[in-house]
């Protein structure tokens, strides 16, 4: 009986151990197949694809293109087994090759630009430098009565350091002796008056003083007035033809700018901020070009477009560089197949004195100059060599510059001129 009972027992012990070691191999086995799954719900879509070939940017609107002879399947849909994506061995758009929408070009702001007229008179302030040469010193001694040699000769040095030159001092002194005996003058206001006189007359020329600006007709067709403006480097070419382009246009006339000073890049940019604040046009070359081929592109813009101007502002190189100089010699023969060149402006800064009149008897030789912008003015007690420049070139100084701001460039009017020297 004992027996019975001790086999039931073995019996009942191996089929529980068989019945446990089967449930542990059937729980693991659902243990695996839950983690394949997992591992295959976190591969990313699209394969490898993503990950390694980086984001791929696309402009948004057009979506990008991929032809269906580019992809494994036949009838431009995905099948099984196929990449979600056009395989990496394919030939791939890069971000270069993703054409950006062209962004629309800024409106420009056209400023409000102060009335030409006047401007002398509004600017008479910016001479303080060279008025207290004129204004204080040489009224100083004018004033003072009966003047002695040495007095004259204070007179003399006064007006040689601000530039006057040795010859129109001369003419000037003499003037001044005579009419301050001949009228007995006693007074400072007399003094002024004299002296205003004189200077102005010194100043006064027959030539023409007004910029031609304007267009003509030629042939009765409208032809738009082509300037040149040269100058050395630096003097306030490029500023001069902005400023220029901004009395044009405040009188309502149209303008296009020619940027032929190729040979530094900023300039053209300058000139093409200038233009864009006034709205008008530009046409200019790469760094480099041919300043002549620049300038006849411009005339022709201008003459084709029918604007009232062309301002052309030239390279501004070293006078003594004899070929560069010769260059603008070409501008202007190059220009003129196209169109007459009305007016080239020489650009002088005041402040550098004898310097600038060298520097324009070059220029004159190789060019012909018609007109004098005299730059600076403001920043130079030497306001005298206004006088000596249009003596000595025969020219006349048709416009000054008083400072850096947009309007300030006066027409220059000799007596307006000498009252704000004077005070
Ligand atoms: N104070 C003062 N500065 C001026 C005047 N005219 C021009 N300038 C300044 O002079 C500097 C040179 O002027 P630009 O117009 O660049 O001279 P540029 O002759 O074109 O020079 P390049 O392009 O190098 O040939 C600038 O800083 C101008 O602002 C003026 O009348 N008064």
């Amino acid at each position: 009986m004992s027996s019975t009972w001790f086999l039931f027992v073995v019996i009942a012990v191996v089929v529980l151990v068989a019945l446990l070691v089967t449930g542990l191999l059937v729980a693991r086995k659902r243990r695996i197949s839950l983690d394949a799954q997992r591992e295959v719900e976190e591969k990313p879509k699209g394969g490898s694809y993503a990950a390694s070939g980086g984001i791929a940017l696309a402009p948004g609107g057009e979506a990008p293109e991929h032809p269906v002879e580019d992809r494994p399947e036949t009838d431009g849909q995905p099948a099984v087994g196929d990449d979600a994506a056009v395989p990496r061995d394919s030939a791939q758009r890069t971000v270069r090759d993703v054409k950006l929408p062209e962004e629309p070009a800024p409106t420009p702001v056209v400023e409000e630009i102060e009335p030409a007229t006047g401007r002398m008179e509004r600017l008479r302030g910016r001479l303080s430098k060279s008025r207290s040469v004129f204004g204080s010193s040489l009224l100083g001694l004018l004033g003072a009565g009966d003047l002695d040699e040495d007095s004259w000769q204070d007179v003399e040095d006064t007006l040689l350091m601000a530039d006057l030159g040795a010859a129109t001092t001369n003419q000037i002194v003499e003037r001044l002796r005579d009419e301050l005996s001949r009228r007995a003058i006693r007074s400072s206001a007399e003094a002024r008056e004299v002296l205003h006189e004189v200077l102005t007359a010194q100043l006064s020329t027959d030539s023409e003083r007004a910029v031609r600006a304007l267009p003509h007709i030629v042939d009765g067709k409208k032809q738009p007035a082509v300037v040149l403006v040269a100058g050395v480097n630096g003097t306030g070419k490029t500023t001069t033809t902005g400023k220029l382009a901004r009395v044009l246009v405040a009188q309502e006339k149209t303008v296009v700018l020619g940027a032929a000073d190729t040979f530094r890049a900023a300039a053209a940019d300058q000139l093409q901020t200038w233009a864009e604040r006034v709205g008008a046009e530009v046409v200019r070359g790469k760094e480099g070009a041919d300043p002549a081929a620049v300038a006849f592109d411009a005339v022709k813009r201008g003459v084709d477009t029918g604007v009232d101007a062309v301002l052309v502002d030239t390279a501004g190189r070293l006078h003594t560089k004899t070929g560069l100089m010769d260059e603008l010699g070409k501008v202007k023969r190059v220009v003129e197949k196209q169109a007459k060149v009305d007016e080239v402006l020489l650009v002088l800064d005041a402040t550098t004195g004898q310097n600038g009149l060298m520097q324009a008897r070059v220029f004159a030789e190789v060019i012909d100059v018609t007109g004098i912008v005299l730059t600076k003015l403001d920043g130079t007690a030497k306001g005298g060599i206004v006088f000596q420049v249009q003596r000595e070139l025969g020219v006349p100084v048709k416009l000054v510059g008083l400072g850096e701001g947009p309007d300030d460039l006066a027409p220059f009017e000799p007596g307006a001129f000498v009252d704000a020297l004077l005070g």
